[in-house]
């Protein structure tokens, strides 16, 4: 097999009718070992030999760099063009009984059939379709004694109207580069980028040494009580129990951190709990001429201004966001590194910084917001009933009760009824000592992907699919390497959605990457080289 991948992943391992000699694999070598360059030239052995070498090979394809050219990027190019397929089928989660676009779910499922028939016809992968739309692939390892480790994605996207996207946000257009559309960094991305490894691997004869399982809901973005919920039973009643769980959550971060020179790749080792509150408000209605004193809309307005206005208490200390300035602390500029390799002292004010800025305030505190409000029935109508949801992300330190508490204490009004809609506490935190085996995988698959970049545990700040699989494994990690600078943040659920092709390509490496670390008996071995992609 390593003769294989040294090759330059330029042999066809499953027909087994390449093998390449020193010859022709220093023909190879200097086009960068693609495998396009030896499809270019008949993948045939005799073709290469035909050539007899390195300055025949290079001057049958006209020169390196011309070469590249021509050949290059064909393989990305299919891979993009699937990734665009993907988008345009537009999977939108709905809540409610038959808000599902059906219809949508089911040709997802036909395209990844279709796209990725090495995987889907494997001997080694079996599909379960599970709940009609999610998808549940168990790929087989070779040596059944190792405990399985588990990568999900979710095929289902936020709505996006049409409203301020410079492209249809269900197109898949590329634009200067980047790939745009409903889903390319949440969550189709990684999904479709875990199956272009796969059906990579195996096209290649890649038999893995442990079994491992790829999850695909079809609802995260309403919860993931269908899908990620489902996939969790089934794999429970065969049980299963996993060594790690990687899902979507936290990214790679460029400029995002105040002070931090480089990028950094967080890895979310927890994730918020969330609660989501209906505040609620009944008046005497009647003629607009005669008002009360005060009105629902006012009452529930006031209620809402003292929310926004005494956000909750910083918490900063006493989740694993500690862990992220401390790992990161020899990468900070001056002031920065003496503040955080001393947190004990500047820790107070070091919060207040975090605190200033939506992203960095998320992490340190249980974040209040308002999202919708609803009131009134005709302009000449007093208003019998203002409704407004508030959405908290709890903090590690904190539980649901505790903010409920603190809600009550802040709006301090009788009149102005809470309801709770939903909610779940924050989630345990994951290993990331030297002992744990799937942060360290994970770890070394981003250090093999991005060798300029550090990374390191944090807290995921939104919730993903992960809490449904508690009951397999207490290691789940959160990460996909979407490339972030401070401006992209905003893009997540929100207009212009975009992954620059460069960095879907570092995906597939990613998950390539992965898929063979995982393997490795000792995680921080280096091995085969996505250059040979
Ligand atoms: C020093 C570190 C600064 C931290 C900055 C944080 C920047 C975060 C950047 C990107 C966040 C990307 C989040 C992607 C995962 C999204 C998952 C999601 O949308 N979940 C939904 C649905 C659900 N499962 O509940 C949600 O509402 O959370
Ligand atoms: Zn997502
Ligand atoms: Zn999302």
């Amino acid at each position: 097999r390593a003769l294989l991948w040294e090759a330059g992943g330029g042999g066809r391992a499953a027909g087994g009718d390449i093998r390449l000699g020193s010859a022709p694999r220093l023909a190879l070598e200097p086009l960068g070992g693609k495998r396009e360059a030896l499809e270019a030239l008949g993948g045939k052995r005799e073709a290469l030999e035909a050539l007899g070498g390195k300055r025949e090979a290079l001057e049958a394809l006209g020169g390196k760099r011309e070469a590249l050219e021509a050949l290059g990027g064909k393989r990305e190019a299919r891979a993009c063009a699937r990734l665009r397929a993907a988008v345009r089928v537009p999977t939108v989660s709905r809540e409610g009984p038959g808000a599902a676009d059906e219809v949508a779910l089911l040709r997802f499922g036909r395209l990844l059939r279709e796209e990725f028939p090495a995987v889907f016809e494997s001997e080694l992968v079996t599909h379960d379709l599970v709940a009609n739309f999610s998808h549940l692939l168990t790929v087989r390892g070779a040596d059944g004694g190792r405990t399985p480790y588990m990568l999900t994605a979710h095929l289902d996207v936020v709505p996006a109207p049409d409203y301020g996207w410079d492209v249809p946000p269900f197109s898949g257009e590329i634009h200067q580069g980047y790939i745009y559309g409903r889903g390319t960094i949440d969550d189709k991305h990684s999904l479709m980028a875990i199956l272009e490894a796969l059906e990579l691997l195996l096209q290649r004869g890649f038999v893995p040494q442990r079994t491992f399982y790829i999850g695909i809901g079809h609802d995260e973005e309403i919860g993931g009580d269908k899908g990620a919920r489902n996939i969790a039973k089934v794999l429970e009643s065969r049980g299963v129990k996993l060594d790690f769980l990687l899902d979507e959550g936290m990214v790679i971060l460029d400029g995002v951190v105040p002070g931090l020179q480089i990028p950094v790749a967080v890895v979310g080792v927890s994730e918020k709990g969330s609660l989501m509150l209906r505040l609620r408000v009944r008046t005497e209605t009647g003629h607009s001429s005669m008002p009360a004193k005060e009105s629902c809309i006012g009452i529930l307005s006031a209620a809402i201004t003292r929310l926004e206005s005494n956000p909750l208490p910083q918490q900063f200390g006493s989740g694993p966001e500690r862990a992220l300035f401390e790992y990161l602390s020899p990468q900070f500029n001056f002031p920065m590194r003496v503040v955080t390799s001393n947190l004990w002292l500047f820790g107070p004010i070091f919060s207040w910084v975090l605190g200033q800025k939506p992203t960095t305030n998320a992490l340190i505190r249980t974040t209040t917001a308002v999202t919708e409000f609803h009131a009134g029935v005709k302009p000449n109508v007093v208003a019998p009933l203002a409704e407004a949801t508030v959405n908290y992300r709890i903090h590690p330190a904190q539980s649901v009760s505790e903010v409920l508490r603190l809600t009550e204490e802040i709006i301090a009004d009788d009149r102005v009824e809470l309801e709770v809609l939903s909610s779940m506490e924050p989630l345990p935190i994951s290993p990331f000592d030297e002992s744990a085996t799937g942060y360290w995988t994970i770890s070394k698959s981003i250090t093999d992907t991005f060798p300029d970049i550090v990374s390191a545990p944090g807290l995921c700040i939104a919730n993903t699919d992960t809490r449904h699989y508690q009951k397999l494994t207490s290691a789940l990690y959160r990460f996909t390497p979407v490339w972030n600078k401070l401006e992209d943040i905003p893009r997540y659920h929100g207009v212009n959605e975009r992954i620059s092709l460069q960095n879907y390509k570092q995906t597939i490496h990613f998950y390539f990457n992965l898929m063979q670390n995982a393997d490795q008996e000792e995680p921080l071995i280096k091995h085969f080289h996505t250059e040979d992609l």
